[in-house]
């Protein structure tokens, strides 16, 4: 060690921590003199391999690998299988103090360690996780986002201090190879309202369902939040809240930065999917209409809720025995996702009802905080409630009761955001007309619903058929137990997202939306249907995506926006081989190479690979023989 070395080794040991720490941040050259204390990455040899979440396996890891990737003690001594740390996670999480915000905290922390695990817990206890990490948990965790924050679990694209160079940091992001990005600016989060970068935990969500439901590999995931401004008073006033306190951009400025966004991602990942999320309703349009045929992307909240909507529809219409061009449908609410169902229940039934377009729209009645949407109420119409504005002398009407005592619906939906508003006289007034009325309240996270499964079932006497945005218990009356539908774009996005990706879409086209809902109306036996359950459980949520995932990679191809020369002869074969399985390296074959067709599906490293990994970490590390003849290692 040359003098110099040791004096400043010694210079070092006289600074308190502080001063470290601040000459770093002053001058990060010096960062080079501090590996004394904190080795380099290089020198780490194997431990980078378990401070990064998509490579590490924690106990799973067996002995020879631990020996390869110079980890031995860095881990407790046993040898476990995937499913034992499973159990593990899982007793931690039903520890009954736990509240779902903190299980979803442990969660989120595990994501952060270890990405195997997490999606292994995920895939097998969707049914009790999926609230967790999604609806409803998930919308109580955006609105405290700020405050439970731990770990970045996505990517901050600021629009105040990034603009210009989004190319460069979305590049920053660890993997080469993203082919699916959930973005939201924060702006609509659930029925939540304005949240700003506390979105972000919808991308996140969203994108943890993709993989445990979709198939995608984490590491071609990508969760974004742009920060755009925030306009909730309380929110950018907390002292803990992560993004810029400045107030919404908007016009020109706005879409300037969702311009260079789609461009940026477009330069770096050309065959990622790019999938809008809980825009605020005017923007959501303006944003699609503007990128849908600039890269491959579509808003979930039109076009996931429109074909998974669509699909409870058609069931319902059979369960009904109500022919599709006969079908009257009443909308609470008028935002992006009403009127995204509404146009996509037009659509379906204009090409399988043999009706015109304008036939269907008048199937459809909406209705929004003022009433029932009329050209002849006496307000300006955005462009989007124009659509399915009534147009033939409806008369006007305020009250939910009346307007449906009018239209005598089939099917009642809620995509309000308004919370409890569908109260008995509403539901007795719809059973009046029509025997089993759907009654589809599915505005989220719970607490935003429209009414709840018990009182539906109740106020209906046990006739509706009943599904919800967030999920409900089953309800027992009279002896007979109905189990409530989850109509949530759960059963949408992960399989439109990896059967476009699949396909090697250049678009996602409505034609692909249509086959989409087809195939999850489809998914739902006729059995299902005679207990009056319009969706599948969440347990098939795998399942489900690849049958609407083949479906959609076939109508890609069919709609000629496939990049593929041949298409498969069985998409569903195709597709269902290709999805991620988190798969342990179990005590048997830890260690020992993994076939590298189960190494590419799967993406379980071969004991080679990470070897290699390590040794070439390691080559370079002080602590290696060839840098030190005596095989001692270097320290000071
Ligand atoms: N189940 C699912 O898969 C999905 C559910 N949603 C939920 O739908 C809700 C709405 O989302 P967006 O359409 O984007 O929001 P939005 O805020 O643009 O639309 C809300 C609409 O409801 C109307 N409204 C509000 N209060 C009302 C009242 N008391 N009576 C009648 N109409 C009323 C508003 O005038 C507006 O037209 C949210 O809660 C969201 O979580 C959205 C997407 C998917
Ligand atoms: C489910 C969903 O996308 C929403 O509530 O916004
Ligand atoms: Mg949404």
């Amino acid at each position: 060690m040359s003098l110099h070395h040791a004096s400043l080794h010694h210079d070092q040991r006289n600074e308190s921590a502080s001063d470290l720490h601040a000459r770093d941040v002053a001058v990060p050259g010096l960062w080079q003199q501090r590996k004394r204390e904190i080795k380099t990455v290089e020198e780490q040899a194997g431990a980078p391999v378990i401070w990064a979440s998509w490579l590490n396996r924690g106990t799973n890891f067996g002995r020879e690998e631990r020996e390869h990737l110079h980890i031995e003690g860095l881990l407790p001594p046993v040898v476990e299988s995937l499913e034992l740390q499973a159990e593990r996670v899982m007793c931690q999480l039903r520890e009954t103090h736990n509240t779902d915000l903190q299980r979803y905290s442990i969660l989120n922390e595990l994501l952060s360690s270890n990405q195997c695990l997490y999606y292994k817990v995920l895939t097998d206890n969707l049914e009790e996780l999926a609230p967790i990490v999604y609806t409803p948990t998930v919308g109580e965790a955006c609105q405290k986002f700020d405050r439970i924050y731990r770990t970045p679990l996505g990517l901050y694209l600021s629009a105040f201090h990034h603009r210009g160079r989004f190319e460069q940091v979305l590049g920053n992001w660890p993997s080469h190879n993203v082919q699916i990005i959930v973005v939201t600016d924060g702006s609509r989060i659930l029925g939540l309202g304005d949240l700003g970068t506390n979105g972000i935990g919808i991308s996140i969500g969203k994108v943890a369902l993709y993989v445990a439901g979709g198939g995608f590999h984490p590491e071609h995931s990508l969760p974004v939040v742009l920060d755009v401004g925030c306009n909730r008073p309380e929110l950018v006033g907390d002292k803990f809240y992560l993004g810029e306190r400045r107030p919404r951009l908007e016009g020109d400025e706005y879409y300037g930065v969702i311009d260079e966004f789609c461009k940026a991602v477009k330069a770096l990942w050309p065959h990622a999917l790019l999938q809008f999320e809980d825009f605020e309703t005017t923007k959501a349009f303006e944003i699609l209409h503007r990128q849908r045929d600039k890269l491959l992307c579509f808003n979930d909240d039109i076009q996931g809720t429109g074909a998974v909507v669509t699909s409870g529809f058609i069931n319902g219409m059979k369960y009904q025995k109500t022919p599709l061009s006969e079908a009257r449908i009443v909308f609470y609410g008028a935002g992006s996702s009403a009127v995204g169902v509404a146009e996509m229940i037009a659509t379906y039934m204009q090409q399988k009802a043999g009706i015109s377009w304008g036939e269907a729209r008048k199937r459809i009645y909406m209705v929004d905080s003022k009433g029932l949407i009329t050209f002849t109420r006496g307000d300006t119409l955005p462009d989007h409630k124009k659509h399915f504005a009534r147009d033939d002398g409806t008369p006007d009407m305020k009250d939910l009761k009346d307007i449906i005592a009018y239209v005598k619906p089939h099917a009642l939906i809620g995509l309000s955001a308004a919370g409890p508003s569908w109260f008995q006289d509403t539901v007795e007034e719809l059973c009046k007309h029509t025997p089993c009325p759907l009654i589809f309240p599915l505005s989220n996270p719970t607490s935003k619903a429209e009414i709840t499964a018990q009182q539906a079932y109740e106020w209906s006497k046990g006739s509706c058929v009943f599904a919800s945005g967030s999920p409900f218990a089953p309800v027992t009356l009279d002896g007979t137990t109905y189990v409530p539908g989850q109509a949530n774009n759960v059963f949408i996005f992960p399989g439109v997202g990896f059967g476009s990706v699949m396909a090697k879409a250049t678009k996602v086209t409505d034609q692909m939306f249509v086959a989409a809902s087809q195939a999850l109306a489809d998914a739902v036996s006729e059995e299902q249907l005679g207990r009056k359950e319009m969706y599948p459980e969440i347990t098939q949520l795998r399942a489900v995506s690849c049958k609407v995932a083949a479906a959609v990679a076939q109508a890609a191809f069919e709609c000629g926006v496939s990049e593929l020369v041949n298409a498969p002869e069985d998409w569903h074969e195709y597709i269902s081989t290709r999805m991620f399985v988190p798969m342990g390296r179990t005590t048997k074959t830890a260690g020992m190479p993994v076939s590298k067709s189960t190494a590419q599906l799967s993406y379980v490293y071969s004991g080679e690979e990470l070897a290699s990994a390590a040794a070439t970490a390691a080559a370079k590390s002080r602590f290696h023989p060839a840098h030190h003849p005596s095989g001692l290692p270097v320290h000071p």
